[in-house]
């Protein structure tokens, strides 16, 4: 269904008679002035059944039209069972008067007047009495003694952590902070969050300390930068005091800062979702990274915290730290089950349990807990399920309330169909003239992004619904989850990664099961979903409500009872093993002996939580003797480990030493052979291998029929690059017609063939976006969403550079210091009587002359195209695609349209010449606002829809000038910083 901006004719006796209107148009101001509405709290308000009577209830709705159905009342069951809510109150926590320590501007904690000022500017005034105590923690504040602290979520423990990293910045100007975060969207909040924080607050002055002359060259500000993969920030390690960073690119900073003998200038590390440690793809770098600093013992204060760790005192014994567990809630959470439409109350899970297991027991005696509230059923067919009647009529009832709602969902096609519905139940309801125009705003967003948009949207957004999952680009998802946080939508449909990956905070809390496709979720993940509901300075109470089936009431309950799992090791040997650990340590010189290498082991998670010490030592020599096999280290002469050149590459590219393995086989196959009349073999070498993009061209998702047509679709230079990368197409012609969908994986020339051919599928889609095919196009090329294509496209920009640097360190001669020259910070273990496994194995033959420059080659090569990666544009537009705004398709049309360089588009009118180009582009935008226009009027027989279609099409022009003029105020800059710099070459 298209998009209808009038709020469609009323059908519902309390706003106006149904169909009674016609001719005369509607609009939603006319609706909003027309109706009485008064939101009220939900939970705990009472409705009367006279007032559902009055209007006949959902059963007596007959179908007025597609777009609309009604959702279903909700009840109350009688006065006694009534939940008794307790709406949040200031005045329940203690106030200053009575604890002067709930004030930052305590002199207990030594904060400058501006940091004060600035908390109380976003909204803290007083602290909360555990992040008191927390932070009152002897060493904590003051001798930079670690910490480990848990606190339910939503219960203000970045606070605790803020204080701590910026009192360590401000007061040690030489000092640098690194504050790590497991997810992208959190990295790019919380920068923005600090920066705030920091604004008009300077370093004091310091005469002394390394790294004071870098520093004293910078401003006395504090700089907040952040780092992740597939950023575009060209800023560095030394022009920050704060990094911002997610977990793989805090490991990078740490290791190039070792390597370089910069470690000196950390001063303290903090790690958020700190139970992450737990997660084998990403959490075991959290691991590898903290392991160094223990060992490092070079005074780095470092602070974890979590809302959900079972086991904290082990992670504080680990990390030498003290811990804290906060049980407050500054907003209480009222908890509900959902089940065959009636709700009950569930306060915490074992009553859950209970009522759970009431429900589903046969013995008569055992009589279920009192509902408090009944959902009526539906007559609608789409809501004839009582768990899907349920969850919109809840979601509805909190919209319509004026509240905002998460419905959490178990799959992205789900979440989107229940949007939908929920959306169809509220298209009846009149918002305001101003939420009604920001709504078309955000759908004029939508339709001015790059890479399309999920028409699916235009149906939900009027209404105030959006839809989240990892099917939309970054930009649909960035504009939806800011409309829902600035109240323009009031309900958010998302797969569980929106729970963890954003900082949402919700009314109401609505779980459409606990499932994430069709496992239960854990409980880590339950806590952090339910954990949205009710955040500080939004909502006075929070609510959940669980919603599930008969079949999964036992799970359901199970789940809830289940303790959190203690947070255990990645480096076990079922999990990633120590390999990578101990190529890290030895490749940045900070161990190079057995006893270091002990050391490292012992200063391990792996240690603390490992069932005995001796299985940890014989992991650690079988991981040497392995090390030493593939030629990573060797033993140097003077009966100590060294990085190999190739053991040095994989750990600057942050690459597994496995991964690493696999791209050398392939980079010194294309050293020796490369076809230089295609690109397809470039593109290959820019392919992140496929387990990192985790959701594209998994064995699973290779279409062999597409695989088929995009082989035959080759010329013969392509074609001849992947006959040599290991390609047969014939074996590609036999799956295509087998159905069969993987290739064997049994044994190591197995899995590296179906590797490559994953890969290869892979470099096809990368190859499109680099020739500037819309997203949308790749999207059905390969029926996979756009936002899967865009996540490869960003997997690739990191990976890029990952190649670029493991190019670079092939190409550069290693050195081995003798013991007594070298930077190791184990200088003190090396003796004479050392043990050293694998002593006496051969040292490897040093890269050759040729094969370094071959490789310093190949490093300059995939520069060039990592420019083009970024840009996503073809050779011929590289200078056009630096300027904002311009990539891919908009470098092109400019180009076509004249605008051939950044001098022609700097002096550019962007109303006269951009615009109308821009116009263009969007052409097939203005065609879809006139059909929504047209079907609208001839619905609703709408006089007026030409003004509608004008004040559609103006928005958008009027969005667009905007993107012209900072398009050709970024080529201006970007020509007058060109000017310059030639003109200093040639005085
Ligand atoms: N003392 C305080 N006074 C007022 N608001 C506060 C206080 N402490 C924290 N907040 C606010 O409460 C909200 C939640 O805090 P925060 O994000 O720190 O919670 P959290 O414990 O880290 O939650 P999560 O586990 O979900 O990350 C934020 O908006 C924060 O600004």
């Amino acid at each position: 269904m298209a998009v209808s901006w009038q709020p469609s004719v009323l059908t519902n006796g309390r706003t106006g008679p149904a169909k009674q209107v016609n001719n005369n148009f509607v609009t939603s101001v006319d609706l909003t002035r027309r109706q009485k509405f008064h939101p009220v709290s939900i939970a705990g308000t009472k409705r009367a059944f006279a007032e559902t009577d009055a209007e006949g209830g959902a059963a007596q709705f007959s179908r007025q039209n597609d777009t609309e159905i009604r959702a279903s009342k909700i009840v109350e069951c009688s006065d006694e069972h009534v939940e008794e809510v307790q709406p949040y109150r200031p005045g329940s926590t203690p106030s200053v008067t009575q604890h002067p320590l709930l004030s930052l501007r305590h002199p207990s904690y030594d904060l400058p007047k501006q940091l004060v000022e600035n908390f109380a500017g976003l909204g803290v005034h007083v602290i909360y009495p555990w992040q008191s105590s927390c932070l009152m923690r002897s060493g904590v504040l003051s001798q930079a003694k670690n910490l480990v602290y848990t606190a339910p979520t939503g219960g203000g423990k970045s606070l605790v952590a803020d204080v701590v990293l910026l009192k360590k910045v401000l007061q040690n100007p030489a000092k640098k902070a690194l504050l790590v975060l497991p997810y992208v969207a959190l990295v790019q909040e919380k920068t923005k969050w600090l920066r705030r924080l920091v604004e008009g607050l300077r370093r004091e002055e310091c005469s002394e300390g390394p790294g004071m002359n870098a520093q004293k060259s910078r401003s006395p500000e504090i700089t907040v930068v952040s780092f992740y993969g597939g950023s575009k920030s060209k800023a560095t390690w030394s022009d920050c005091d704060v990094a911002v960073c997610t977990i793989e690119k805090a490991n990078m900073l740490v290791n190039s800062a070792i390597e370089e003998g910069t470690i000196g200038d950390l001063g303290i590390v903090v790690c958020d979702e700190l139970h992450m440690l737990d997660d084998e793809h990403r959490g075991y770098i959290f691991e590898l990274m903290l392991t160094k600093l223990m060992c490092l013992q070079l005074g780095i204060q470092v602070v974890g915290m979590s809302a959900t760790l079972a086991n904290p005192e082990v992670l504080a014994d680990w990390l030498r730290a003290k811990f804290f567990v906060a049980k407050y809630r500054p907003i209480p959470i009222h908890e509900h089950l959902v089940y065959e439409n009636t709700i009950y109350p569930s306060a915490n899970s074992k009553e859950f349990l209970k009522t759970a297991s009431q429900l589903t027991s046969s013995d008569p005696t055992q009589r279920p807990s009192q509902p408090t509230r009944i959902i009526e059923k539906s007559l609608y067919q789409e809501l004839s399920n009582p768990l899907t009647n349920a969850v919109v009529a809840l979601a509805a009832e909190t919209a319509e309330q004026g509240y905002g709602a998460l419905v959490f969902c178990n799959s992205r096609a789900s979440s989107q169909a229940i949007a939908c519905l929920i959306a169809k139940t509220l298209h009846h309801i009149p918002a305001s003239a101003e939420v009604t125009e920001r709504r078309i705003d955000v759908l004029a967003s939508l339709q001015a992004l790059p890479g399309g948009f999920e028409p699916c949207l235009s149906d939900t957004v009027p209404s105030g619904v959006g839809f989240h999952h990892a099917g939309l680009t970054i930009e649909e998802r960035d504009i939806i989850a800011e409309a829902y946080d600035n109240g323009t939508l009031k309900v958010i449909v998302a797969t569980c990664s929106l729970a963890a990956g954003i900082n949402l905070p919700a009314r109401r809390v609505i779980l459409n099961s606990a499932r994430m496709g069709r496992d239960m979720v854990g409980p880590a993940m339950l806590r952090q979903m339910r954990g949205r509901a009710g955040r500080k300075g939004k909502d006075e109470i929070g609510e959940t409500f669980l919603c599930c089936q008969k079949i999964e009431l036992e799970p359901v309950a199970e789940l809830l009872e289940a303790e959190l799992p203690a947070v255990m090791s990645c480096l076990t040997p079922e999990k990633r093993g120590i390999k990578r650990a101990i190529l890290e340590t030895i490749s940045t010189r900070m161990i190079s002996t057995y006893e270091g290498l002990q050391e490292y082991a012992q200063n391990s998670l792996l240690w603390h939580t490992a069932p005995n010490h001796k299985m940890v030592l014989d992991m650690l020599d079988a991981a040497i003797v392995s090390l030493l096999k593939d030629k990573l280290i060797e033993v140097t002469e003077y009966d100590t480990y060294a990085p190999t050149a190739l053991g040095n590459a994989i750990v600057a590219s942050g690459l597994t030493p496995e991964d690493g393995l696999f791209v050398h086989a392939d980079l010194r196959q294309a050293l020796s052979s490369f076809v230089m009349d295609s690109e397809m073999h470039l593109f290959y070498l820019f392919t992140p291998i496929p387990h990192q993009t985790q959701s594209f061209a998994t064995t699973s998702e290779v279409a062999w029929p597409t695989f088929r047509s995009l082989l035959e679709q080759l010329d013969d230079p392509s074609l001849r690059a992947l006959r040599l990368i290991g390609i047969n197409p014939a074996l590609v012609n036999q799956l295509a017609n087998s159905g069969l969908d993987n290739l064997p994986e049994r044994t190591e020339d197995e899995l590296r063939t179906a590797r490559i051919y994953r890969r290869v599928y892979s470099t096809f889609a990368l190859r499109d976006i680099c020739n500037e095919t819309p997203i949308n196009t790749i999207s059905l090329k390969y029926n996979l969403p756009r936002g899967t294509i865009q996540n490869l496209a960003q997997t690739c920009h990191g990976f890029a550079a990952g190649m670029i640097k493991f190019c670079q360190r092939m190409a550069t001669p290693i050195s081995h210091c003798a013991p007594d020259q070298s930077r190791n910070h184990d200088e003190s273990t090396i003796g004479p009587d050392a043990q050293l496994i694998g002593a006496g194995t051969p040292a490897r033959p040093t890269i050759t002359n040729s094969e370094a420059s071959g490789f310093s080659m190949l490093a300059a090569v995939l520069e060039h195209m990592q420019s083009r990666l970024y840009a996503g544009a073809r050779a011929d537009l590289l200078e056009m695609a630096q300027v904002t705004f311009v990539k891919g398709r908009m470098a092109r049309l400019l180009y076509e349209n004249g605008f051939k360089s950044v001098r022609a588009l700097s002096e550019a009118d962007a109303k006269k010449d951009i615009l109308p180009i821009m116009m263009g582009i969007s052409g097939w935008k203005l065609k879809q606002i006139q059909r929504d226009v047209n079907r609208s009027a001839a619905e609703e027989g709408d006089a007026e829809a030409g003004d509608l279609y004008e004040m559609r099409k103006r928005k958008l022009e009027e969005k667009l000038l905007r993107k012209a003029e900072i398009m050709v105020r970024s080529a201006a800059v970007i020509y007058e910083r060109e000017v310059l710099r030639t003109a200093d070459f040639e005085e």
